[in-house]
């Protein structure tokens, strides 16, 4: 689903954020990439939607080498994928509906059809009845969760998470994996970039480690 072929990454300033990276995730997947501070992970994350392009090496999804996709064409890659973030870049004047129905908004909807999808995604984070709320109005745990719908309702085949659980106590980050799980048994791919070795240890998943920009663990 996700392939890197001897991927480096060196930014303007020369520094080398990821070397010699290998690694695949399986159609179907759900795997962890951990590492330090620093480690590569959001760099390895932002390859995959394209915020930022390999200095050498090969990125494939689903077997398209995503070099040879244009600027103008990395909207309709990014469709296919979820990405969550550890402080869920809400809209935080708009409601909670507003910011769960932006990405079908952007697709270009019917208001009907987005209304069916927004509660249906709403639903399935456990948020039913909120969608009035401004995000404001809402826990973290909560606030974390409407970052998870707008991500997942347009049904992408990969999520992406960056430290999803970074702000939330061991319950709520506990919670917040399960839902992954669900996604993810539902057929989704899913990637958690996260520091946090203890959630990782009480899971079954594959683990990638980064360190210093090298995979050092997982690429089998
Ligand atoms: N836009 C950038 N320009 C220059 N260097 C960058 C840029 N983004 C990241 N880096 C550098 O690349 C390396 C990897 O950073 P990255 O953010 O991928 O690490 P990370 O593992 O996600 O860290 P953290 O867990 O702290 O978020 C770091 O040394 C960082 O300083």
């Amino acid at each position: 689903m996700i392939q890197f072929e001897q991927v480096s990454k060196v930014y303007p300033g020369g520094q080398k954020a990821l070397m010699d990276v290998n690694f695949h995730l399986r159609k179907g997947e759900m795997a962890f990439l951990t590492g330090h501070s620093g480690a590569g992970k959001s760099t390895l994350l932002k390859l995959i939607t394209v915020i930022e392009r390999a200095s050498a090496g090969r990125v494939a999804i689903n077997g398209h080498d995503i070099a040879s996709v244009s600027a103008k064409h990395v909207p309709y890659l990014r469709r296919n994928i979820g990405m969550i973030f550890q402080n869920h870049h809400l809209l935080m004047e708009k409601t909670v509906f507003d910011n769960i129905a932006l990405p079908l908004v952007i697709e270009g909807f019917s208001h009907s059809e987005i209304k069916k999808r927004v509660a249906g995604a709403l639903d399935m984070v456990g948020l039913y009845g909120k969608e009035r709320h401004q995000p404001i109005m809402l826990s973290g745990g909560e606030q974390q969760r409407v970052g998870i719908a707008r991500a997942i309702v347009n049904k992408p085949p990969i999520l992406l998470a960056d430290e999803p659980t970074g702000n939330l106590d061991p319950k709520l980050s506990m919670d917040i994996l399960r839902l992954f799980e669900t996604f993810n048994d539902a057929g989704t791919s899913v990637l958690i970039a996260t520091h946090d070795l203890g959630l990782i240890a009480r899971m079954k998943y594959r683990t990638f480690t980064l360190k210093q920009g090298r995979m050092i663990g997982g690429e089998q």
